[in-house]
């Protein structure tokens, strides 16, 4: 069993609370993921479960029994940290096998289980190296095997791909995940990398200044963000937010806001659309638009910057009256559109967010009723 429940959980550092009522229940067997930006409070709150840090209130229960009082090594749990934190002068073969020779278990049964976590992991070749003699990828297959040989109820991984290159965080990212579906163990992911949520947690905690935001699939999260802190932080590019027009505001703005379907949202203080659900056909600004034609409606927008990336472009684009740009992903474009060009927006797929005057989002009604009356 691996169960994790977080109740009302607050930490201070002097005057910062930094971790402000924290309530999670962290199922047996999951992979979950918390996200946020730099200082959330996502690794106080994991070495808080792992008992690196004091609870200052609220209960931490790991199987139903509380643990805030425990020792970290009678917790069940087992850390690996972003710096691997391996002995410079041991083995990998000492490394991995060193929790288990404190715990006072037999040499044969030791080397039996590093040799078995070693398999797992494909490091048999390197159990004589030093860590000196590993590459960072390398490094970090030891640091897991080390948490492995342990075999804990949870998993807690505080940001383990970050110094890795990038190549080599996707291979990693693959493993790791078949390494939770092997296991199946319960495993907490720290990490500030919006694909790594979205590509390996079964479930993400989205944490924003010491609070969690939402919980939820990674698809849920995508579709259906709680506000715009959280659709503003899946995703890549970031989600399009566009702010309701006064009435003065230029008629490209407006005729943003209803091709959006703003018309639907009568609370809405800004609307949300994320850059796939665009298109962009070039086009002189100054055609005449035809009020009878059947083609879905479009507004008039300019090529800021082309970003053309082989397989799609990223077209960033300025709508007169429209503060910041609207970014638009789009299958490598047939006709290379260069930056200064003149193009037209639309919308190639209803799928348009809400948020109030307090960044809440608002739910669906009869938006896609307005975007295509
Ligand atoms: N030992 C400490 N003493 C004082 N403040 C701390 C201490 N540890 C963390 N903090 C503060 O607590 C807040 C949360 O830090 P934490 O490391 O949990 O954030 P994080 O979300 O993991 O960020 P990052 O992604 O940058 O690691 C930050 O404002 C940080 O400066």
């Amino acid at each position: 069993m691996g169960q994790v429940t977080l109740r009302s959980l607050r930490k201070r550092y002097g005057d910062h609370e930094v971790i402000q009522g924290i309530d999670l229940e962290v199922r047996d067997g999951e992979f979950i993921v918390f996200v946020g930006p730099s200082g959330c409070g996502k690794s106080t709150t994991l070495r808080m479960i792992a008992g690196l840090e004091e609870i200052d209130s609220g209960e931490l229960l790991i199987d139903g029994v509380r643990a805030n009082e425990q020792r970290p090594a009678d917790r069940g749990a087992a850390m690996v940290f972003q710096s691997y934190a391996l002995y410079p002068h041991m083995t990998v073969a000492e490394n991995m096998g060193f929790a288990l020779k404190m715990a006072g278990v037999r040499r044969a049964e030791r080397d039996e289980q590093v040799r078995r976590t070693a398999e797992v992991l494909r490091i048999t070749d390197l159990l004589d190296r030093t860590p000196r003699q590993l590459s960072g990828g390398q490094r970090q297959r030891v640091a897991i095997g080390r948490a492995i040989v342990r075999k804990p109820k949870v998993f807690l991984f505080d940001e383990p791909l970050s110094n890795l290159d990038a190549a080599l965080r996707v291979d990693m990212r693959i493993e790791l995940t078949r390494l939770h579906q092997q296991l199946g163990t319960t495993m907490i992911y720290v990490t500030h990398d919006q694909v790594e949520a979205m590509t390996m947690g079964d479930r993400i905690a989205v944490f924003h200044q010491g609070r969690i935001e939402q919980v939820g699939t990674p698809m849920a999260l995508y579709r259906q963000p709680a506000n715009a802190f959280v659709a503003g932080f899946l995703g890549a590019p970031r989600i399009n937010m566009v702010e309701r027009p006064p009435a003065s505001a230029a008629g490209a703005a407006r005729q943003l806001w209803a091709l959006l379907g703003g018309a639907g949202w009568p609370g809405a203080a800004r609307l949300g659309i994320r850059p796939e659900h665009l298109s962009v056909v070039p086009a002189p600004a100054d055609a005449p638009i035809d009020a009878t034609s059947a083609q879905p409606p479009t507004v008039p927008a300019t090529v800021v910057l082309a970003e053309h990336l082989g397989d799609v472009s990223l077209l960033h684009l300025q709508v007169d009256g429209v503060q910041d740009l609207i970014a638009a992903k789009l299958p490598m474009a047939r006709v290379p559109l260069r930056n200064g060009d003149a193009v037209r927006l639309g919308v190639q797929s209803p799928e348009t967010l809400a948020f109030d005057a307090q960044a809440r989002a608002l739910a669906s009604h009869s938006a896609e009723a307005a975007l295509h009356p």
